[in-house]
């Protein structure tokens, strides 16, 4: 299958199915069989390329098109974004961006777009312009939103919180690809074996568990780690777990819960920071993610892990409060600090959702921390980037009497606000965004 409709298909599933990018391409590819790594590579490029300039793609359609591009038929919707990516970022001749794309949509509904399709992007290509953004003095958040496709409330929502330099800096960084990071308990002995399978591979730049792994996919990894246990686990997600546990490292017997699980990135990194004679209770709302949890803990041989299924804004079953020494609240959240991972979410989040998010992630929140014995830290993190969901939220907590606690001793100081909450950017420390506080229960 050609790298055009693998991209194509993964697409159309994206719009019409709802589903993850990232999880969707990884299928089609695995489904391709052996395709030449070119191809991979192009699939990928067009896959998250079109997604990640949706909105600009749009707004540069528009013009050559009667119908409005959010009306039209997904097909010939994603058909349309994907060739004018092709042509305005990625330089493709025109027969070939558009003569492809018109192929892919011939296969559709008896090809009924395909004309439309071709009027549309030869329109385009004898005119290949994208929309002019409004000088970020005028208009900051005009100008971020359009240079950088991004949704103008999550551009005004950065310009308030981060200024507009900073705005646009973290919207450009999240159109670039993230790099592989995996997080191991034995990161140097990973390294090594890495090296030594001829794989460029580096310590991640901040947590003493990740290595960056360049140019070659996990796979490699995997067959080369012989035995070295790793996970692939963002750096930003390695510091919000050594944010809420690090000072457990090496403890004996101590208790962590994690009230927001699934899948259990942060369970498992926990899991290694208290070490097997220490336990972490990890609750998971969904009872099919906890099963896969409980499954995954016993794969990967952490007896000290016990899943409950449950909900964590109601009192947990079982459990006592005041009984553990840190507890992680992992919130559910609007996923604005991973776009460069999920960039679909770029079309799918509304101003709404952050609002709708807080409310769950207070509910949550405020059970939660009634776990933590006294003095214990209760970490309340976000994969999210919106005031809303993170140092709003958090300043209520404080407003209850809920005070801050500081950071574990000798936690990366260039990845702390001036409150000593957790503050990662791609456009900073090159990983996800997390917002991350710590907070002692009273
Ligand atoms: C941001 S994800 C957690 C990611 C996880 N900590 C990791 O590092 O892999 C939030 C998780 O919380 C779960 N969840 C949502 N609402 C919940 C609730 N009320 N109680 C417990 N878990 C909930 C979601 O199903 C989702 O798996």
């Amino acid at each position: 299958m050609s790298a055009r409709r693998i991209a194509f298909e993964v697409l159309r599933r994206v719009e019409e199915g709802g589903a993850f990018a990232s999880r969707a391409l990884d299928a089609a590819l695995e489904a391709a069989g052996a395709i030449d790594p070119r191809e991979a590579g192009l699939a990928t490029e067009l896959t998250y390329g079109t997604l990640r300039r949706a909105l600009t793609l749009d707004a540069a359609l528009a013009p050559h098109s009667r119908r409005a591009i959010g009306t039209l038929d997904p097909a010939a919707r994603v058909a349309l974004r994907l060739g004018a990516y092709q042509l305005l970022f990625l330089g493709t001749a025109a027969h070939a961006a558009v003569g492809e794309t018109v192929g892919l949509v011939k296969a559709v509904d008896a090809g009924r777009a395909a004309g439309f399709v071709n009027a549309v992007l030869r329109a385009l290509s004898r005119a290949p312009r994208l929309p002019e953004p409004p000088p970020l003095g005028d208009d900051p958040a005009g100008h971020v939103a359009v240079a950088e496709s991004l949704p103008r409330f999550v551009a005004e929502e950065w310009v308030a919180w981060l200024g507009a330099e900073e705005a646009l800096a973290l919207a450009r960084a999240m159109n670039q690809p993230a790099p592989l990071c995996v997080r191991s308990p034995r990161r140097d002995e990973l390294l090594e074996k890495a090296r030594a399978a001829g794989l460029a591979a580096r310590p991640a730049a901040r947590s003493p568990h990740g290595a960056i792994l360049s140019g070659a996919p996990v796979r490699a990894l995997a067959r080369a780690a012989q035995g070295v246990p790793f996970q692939v686990q963002d750096e930003g997600a390695q510091l919000a777990g050594l944010y809420a546990a690090g000072h457990l490292a090496g403890s004996t017997g101590a208790r962590v819960l994690d009230a927001c699980a699934a899948p259990g990135g942060k369970t498992f990194h926990l899991a290694e920071l208290v070490g097997p004679h220490g336990e972490v209770v990890a609750v998971e709302l969904h009872p099919r993610k906890a099963d896969q949890l409980r499954d995954e803990a016993a794969r990967r041989g952490y007896r000290q892990v016990k899943v409950i299924c449950a909900d964590a804004s109601q009192p947990l079953p079982g459990l006592a409060p005041a009984s553990f020494d840190a507890v992680l609240c992992d919130a559910p959240c609007a996923g604005l600090g991973t776009l460069r991972r999920h960039p679909e979410l770029k079309l799918r989040r509304t101003a709404e959702d952050l609002a709708r998010a807080a409310g769950l992630q207070r509910a949550i929140a405020a059970n939660a921390l009634r776990y933590a014995r006294p003095g214990a830290p209760f970490t309340y993190a976000i994969c999210s980037l919106s005031r809303a969901e993170g140092p709003a939220l958090v300043q209520a907590l404080v407003d209850l009497g809920f005070s801050r606690l500081p950071p574990p001793a000798g936690f990366p100081a260039d990845a702390l606000t001036a409150e000593g909450d957790l503050l990662t950017l791609p456009s900073r420390h090159d990983c996800d965004g997390f917002y991350a506080a710590r907070l002692a229960a009273r």
